[in-house]
């Protein structure tokens, strides 16, 4: 199996601000500013990339660096938009039997906007969307997904590349607004392609407002088809997060021959999570799920603490102080507990500082516990368990590969690092925990592939 580490240089992340927004900002305030161009199927505006490539003489990428950042960008945007910042191709490199194998290609840029954008493989299925633009939404229990072609602005020598384009949305009603805005050729013939618990919900009102069909394919499937889509077709859609490592080197892309892709393990955290067996693309099982997802993390925050979003959750969690909270193995045993091999400053109860909190405070003993080392505690608390989960998963079913999906992650230091430290500890190093660029786009990217045949002919 052949698998290809390299790394990012050049951006100099240390005291980067952590202001954490991202494009569903832009789609928020949509109704109000229309923030794309009235004609359908507009491209981006924009296909400037800030990233130079360095290729080795065979044509692999080596090494990138940023040769621009808009300073003013918060940490989210520009990890966004530096991570879905991937022209990079892996071709004609060896495939460790000493054969050379020849990969497709996908680039992926982000838009000027920080709407984020990957150019379709040149292949036959596709060639259907130069002439008709294809949407497919997915509907989750927190957040809006919406993946759409569109024809990019020609090259040099006048051909133009296919487009997908990622988008989401806090509601169904801002996603129908930009759905009517972009998609203006559609009739009663048109599909939407839908996926998530929404395309059941709301498709007749997506049929009332948007005037189309919906087809619906399954949520595991659609999970499972992006996966391999992005896995397959983009060669550094996978990393892993090395916190110890400094700047842009924690984040280690892992490009994987087609063959080595199976079997691995995805755990799919949303508003719940899914932990799925994939065996091939056709070939899954879902094999549990947790409802200590995304949703607990953002509903127990809202209740716990003033912010209002999950992104200011995150800045919270970022200043916070979890020890204040949680009891450490050091506040039980008055340091290490050697026997069993668990360090002082390991967390032994999640909240545990609290358990006298009201009692101490009836006697004025102490201060109200701080919010920001609240969500700190929240945050580890969710993704220690997701990580110990996802281990006792992948050893039961003798994975070694973990790719985490689903927009909790955000790839978040905090969450990926916890996450990723989780499935070391658990696994003695065996398994790998990895993260995935479009990490919250795989079900809309499988509702995007599924076509009917009405639809290949359209
Ligand atoms: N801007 C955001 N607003 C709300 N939640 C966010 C945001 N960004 C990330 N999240 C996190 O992502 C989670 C939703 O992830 P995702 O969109 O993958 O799931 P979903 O499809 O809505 O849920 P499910 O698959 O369970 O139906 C939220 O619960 C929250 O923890
Ligand atoms: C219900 C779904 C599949 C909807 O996406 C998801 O939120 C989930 O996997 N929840 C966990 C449900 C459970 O297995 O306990």
């Amino acid at each position: 199996m052949l698998e290809l580490s390299y790394s990012l240089g050049g951006f100099p992340l240390n005291g980067v601000p952590l202001g954490l927004k991202d494009e569903e900002d832009h789609t928020q305030s949509f109704s109000s500013t229309p923030s794309s161009s009235s004609s359908s199927l507009s491209s981006p505006s924009s296909i400037s990339s800030p990233v130079v490539i360095h290729t080795s003489s065979k044509g692999r990428i080596l090494t990138r660096s940023v040769s621009h950042f808009d300073e003013s960008k918060s940490y989210t945007e520009r990890m966004d938009e530096l991570l879905l910042s991937s022209s990079l191709r892996r071709e004609n490199t060896l495939d460790g039997k000493g054969n050379d194998f020849v990969t497709k290609r996908t680039t992926s840029i982000s838009g000027s906007r920080g709407a984020p954008f990957i150019v379709l493989p040149k292949e036959e299925r596709f060639e259907i969307l130069r002439e008709k633009g294809r949407f497919a939404v997915d509907i989750g229990g927190t957040l809006v997904k919406l993946v759409y072609s569109s024809v990019g602005p020609p090259d040099g020598d006048g051909t133009t590349d296919l487009l997908l384009n990622f988008r989401k949305f806090q509601s169904i009603e801002y996603c129908i607004d930009f759905l009517k805005d972009v998609w203006q050729d559609r009739n009663s013939e048109c599909y939407l392609n839908g996926t998530g618990g929404g395309s059941f919900k709301y498709a007749e009102l997506l049929q009332k407002e948007l005037g189309v069909k919906v087809k619906r394919t399954d949520e595991m499937l659609s999970l499972i088809t992006g996966c391999d889509f992005l896995l397959r077709n983009n060669e550094d859609e996978s990393f892993t997060y090395h916190h110890e490592a400094e700047g842009l080197e924690r984040y280690q892309y892992k490009p994987i021959e087609e063959k080595a892709i199976y079997p691995f393990l995805l755990v799919n955290i949303g508003t719940g999570i899914s932990v799925l067996k994939v065996d091939s693309p056709t070939s899954f099982s879902r094999v549990g799920g947790s409802t200590m997802g995304g949703g607990a993390f953002i509903g127990l925050g809202n209740l716990l603490t003033s912010a209002r979003s999950f992104d200011e959750l995150l800045l919270l969690a970022e200043k916070g102080d979890h020890r204040q909270v949680d009891s450490l193995v050091s506040d039980i045993y008055g340091g290490d507990y050697d026997h069993l091999g668990l360090a002082a400053e390991v967390i032994a109860g999640s909240f545990g500082k609290c358990s006298t909190l009201n009692h101490r405070r009836a006697q004025g003993l102490c201060e109200d516990a701080k919010e920001e080392d609240i969500a700190k505690s929240l945050l580890l608390m969710i993704s220690n368990t997701i990580g110990q989960m996802a281990f006792l998963y992948s050893n039961r079913f003798e994975m070694r590969r973990i790719y985490f999906g689903g927009f909790f992650i955000r790839k978040h230091p905090i969450s990926m690092r916890t996450l990723s430290y989780a499935i070391n500890y658990w696994s003695k190093g065996v398994c790998e925990a990895l993260f995935l660029k479009h990490e919250g786009y795989l079900g809309a990217v499988g509702s995007f592939l599924d076509m009917t045949e009405e639809q290949k002919k359209e």
